[in-house]
């Protein structure tokens, strides 16, 4: 299994907030409130996508933050929604919050969507408010702050065979060659700098997955030219196929190459060589690669299966794929297996807890939190109305249950006050 993983933030937008305002006409002096609504923030969702299959733009974007709703307006005008923002993943990905290492999500399908941090409500206008008790309302919601959190993103990758070999020495060109994958091909050293998985058909509904890994190079098992990341891919693959250029170009010796390769392989986790490994003497196409193949057959002495390819002309690609496939084929499958998935938790709405922190009684839920977020605290008859909500809801008899005294502090979200006991009050008159 391959791991990929980023950290970012998300921001849902704000919402609008709610408007005061009263009709104007002429020859009506007084007339009845009308402002509207904000309007709802955007929200970040992620979206599941097939064709990606790394992680790594996430190293360059870190951010992301969706616009928030627009304030209402006079005339019962509501503002605008913000619109909502995509961020596209791998299929793959699991998603966590990096605060408390949560779960939120495991992203399995094309196009599967996920929010991962919901917009604001827009506050609701002073036309909401009219009663007939109360005609002329002067306040209005504020819009519910986004959610915001930090994520954590991994995404697996399950490769079964595993391409090691120099820099240049075709890996690229032989997945490119077997499987749909495209990745840059070019005649310089780590033109692949992240693994590329591709499927490979090899008949009847039956494939499996190469992952081609940037180039080794020796002193890789120290970290070399990135050598660490890369055996770490190589670890997780179940048959190595190593890659050996016959060409001996710029005086390359495949019989060297070998020896480097299968000494870093084995400085790097001795463990990697009980993988069944396969040698792929490839570019058999170039002038002096017969020799070359003859001194490598000598030197390996039967001890690995070598087959010789051209990735360039697709010469003796076939046979070098079933062989991987028959091999495969006879290993345990549960090295393959992805954990289940789960599924976003919701907070529940309802309800709340007073927990005692520092001598501090700190209210938590969703609803009473959101509903303080949306009070314009300036605001003495938005207060009166959030006190009278709070009545209806309990929060009084609860605050006491917790053992909380006239004069401590009670704090919910970013609204704190002083408990004063009504009832007691009118007792001592
Ligand atoms: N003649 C010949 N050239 C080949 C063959 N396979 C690959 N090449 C060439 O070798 C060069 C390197 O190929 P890549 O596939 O990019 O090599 P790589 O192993 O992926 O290299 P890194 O990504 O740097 O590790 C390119 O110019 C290819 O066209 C082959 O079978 N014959
Ligand atoms: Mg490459």
């Amino acid at each position: 299994m391959f791991y990929d993983t980023a950290k970012i933030y998300v921001k849902a937008g704000d919402g609008g907030n709610g408007c005061v305002s009263f009709r104007r006409e002429k020859y009506v002096p007084n007339g009845g409130p009308d402002g509207g609504d904000g309007g709802r923030g955007g929200s970040v969702i992620l979206v599941g996508d097939e064709g990606l299959n790394t992680l790594l733009d996430f190293r360059y974007k870190r951010h992301y933050k969706a616009p928030r709703g627009e304030h209402g307006k006079g005339s019962n005008r509501h503002g605008k929604a913000g619109e909502n923002l995509y961020i596209r993943v791998p299929v793959g990905t699991v998603v966590k919050d990096e605060a408390t290492g949560e779960i939120l999500a495991d992203i399995t399908e094309h196009g599967q969507e996920v929010v991962v941090a919901r917009g604001g409500r827009g506050g609701r206008g002073n036309a909401h408010f009219a009663s007939p008790t109360h005609q002329a309302p002067k306040f209005a919601e504020l819009g519910e702050p986004g959610e915001e959190r930090w994520l954590l993103l991994e995404l697996k990758l399950l490769a079964d065979v595993g391409l090691v070999g120099y820099p240049n020495a075709g890996k690229s060109t032989l997945i490119s060659r077997v499987s749909a994958a495209r990745p840059k091909i070019a005649d310089y050293p780590f033109t692949t700098l992240t693994p590329n998985l591709g499927v490979v058909e090899v008949g009847e509904g039956q494939s499996f997955v190469m992952a081609d890994i940037p180039g080794l190079i020796e002193g890789a098992h120290a970290g070399v030219g990135l050598g660490h990341q890369f055996l770490r891919h190589v670890e997780r693959t179940r048959v190595l196929l190593m890659v050996l250029d016959m060409s001996g170009f710029e005086g390359r010796d495949p019989v060297d190459d070998f020896e480097v390769l299968l000494k870093e392989l084995k400085l790097y986790n001795e463990q990697l060589l009980t993988k069944p490994l396969v040698i792929a003497a490839n570019k058999m196409d170039t002038a002096n690669a017969q020799e070359n193949l003859e001194k490598l057959k000598q030197h390996i002495a039967g001890k690995y299966e070598i087959y010789p390819i051209s990735a360039l002309t697709g010469e003796g690609l076939k046979p070098l794929i079933y062989r991987l496939w028959e091999i495969i084929s006879t290993l345990p499958r549960e090295s393959l297996e992805v954990k289940p998935q789960k599924v976003i938790k919701e907070q529940p709405e309802e309800g709340f807890v007073v927990e005692k922190v520092d001598g501090i009684f700190v209210v938590k839920g969703k609803k009473i939190e959101r509903l303080v977020a949306m009070t314009n605290l300036d605001n003495e008859e938005a207060v009166d109305r959030l006190q009278r909500t709070f009545t209806r809801m309990g929060l009084e008899e609860q605050l006491k249950r917790a053992g909380v005294k006239p004069g401590d502090l009670v704090r919910i979200g970013k609204f704190e006050f002083y408990f004063v006991d009504e009832t007691e009050g009118l007792e001592e008159e």
